[in-house]
């Protein structure tokens, strides 16, 4: 078990390209703005033209894309799982003996950052939702396309890419648990949609939503506690100006979620009575 234990650890933690691992930008894959711009602009505008054009598109037939859509789910549920792993033993393996304040606030004397496993595992997580791009596309080629593709979904998906982008730049206090709370609410996620995909839907729909919603609140609770070290330390947190935008996000998806909430799930226990 001990030699298992260890395996997992030099793999996920110890092995020098993860140990070793510093953002750099313009150095780094994906580091460079032209990057960041290039992938979210043509992200945009060709999920915007599929909407304009729809009727020009071609649809795969259901079977296709749901096989694809399977293993796409699929990927990125392991990979999630992977996320979350690697997230907790690299937190553990990266904060200072015993300074639990270190998992929300990086201090800001501490120019080194943005280095070692815990980034190593964000920046992944930030290269996953370029990965995840590819949710709209299967959307978009499915063809019940126009009841699927909200407007949630495509605003979640370009700005959680620039929110990652500007989260490593200024390696940002909060996101090694961001990393840990988000990939395992898409190890959830993707798991309902992989088992959606396979035509065996989930009773458990409506916890996947619950379980998004307390992670937008968990992000204010978790804010109110770095702001709290970050103004009373000497040093402070770093990144509190990725932070604010952020927080924006974070309260315009917290929005929205209860908005999906009460559309998919109150409004049909109102129906029901
Ligand atoms: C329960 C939810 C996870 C999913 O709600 P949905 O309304 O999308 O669920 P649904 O059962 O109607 O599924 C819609 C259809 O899309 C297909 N589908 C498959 N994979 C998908 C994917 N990756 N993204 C969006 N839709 C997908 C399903 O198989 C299904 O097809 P068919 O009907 O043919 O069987 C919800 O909480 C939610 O997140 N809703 C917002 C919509 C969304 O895009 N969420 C993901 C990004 S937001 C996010 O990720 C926030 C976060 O970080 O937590």
């Amino acid at each position: 078990m001990e030699a298992l234990y260890s395996n997992i650890h030099y793999w996920l933690v110890d092995h020098p390209t993860i140990s070793q691992f510093e953002w750099k930008q313009g150095h780094t894959f994906g580091s460079s703005i032209s990057f960041l711009t290039i992938s979210v602009s043509v992200y945009l505008c060709l999920t915007l033209l599929s909407l304009r054009f729809s009727t020009f598109i071609p649809t795969l037939t259901t079977t296709t894309i749901r096989n694809i859509t399977a293993i796409h789910s699929l990927i990125l549920c392991l990979l999630s799982l992977l996320m979350v792993i690697a997230g907790i033993l690299s937190v553990q393996h990266q904060m200072p003996p015993h300074d639990w304040k270190w998992i929300v606030c990086f201090p800001g004397a501490n120019r080194t950052l943005p280095r070692g496993p815990v980034f190593f595992w964000i920046y992944i997580c930030y290269l996953s939702k370029i990965l995840e791009f590819i949710d709209t596309l299967l959307i978009v080629l499915s063809s019940s396309r126009s009841r699927r593709l909200s407007f949630l979904h495509v605003y979640h998906h370009a700005l959680v890419t620039v929110l990652g982008y500007i989260g490593l730049q200024c390696a940002q206090s909060m996101l090694g648990l961001a990393l840990i709370v988000n990939a395992s609410i898409h190890v959830i996620m993707y798991a309902y949609y992989f088992l959606s995909a396979i035509g065996k839907r989930p009773w458990w729909k409506k916890v996947v939503t619950n379980c998004q919603i307390y992670q937008f609140m968990l992000g204010f609770i978790i804010s109110a506690l770095m702001l709290y070290y970050h103004f009373t330390t000497e040093f402070g947190c770093t990144g509190v100006g990725a932070w604010c935008f952020g927080i924006v996000f974070n309260a315009s998806l917290l929005v929205l979620f209860l908005d999906f909430h009460s559309k998919n799930y109150t409004n049909n226990i109102k129906k029901e009575l």
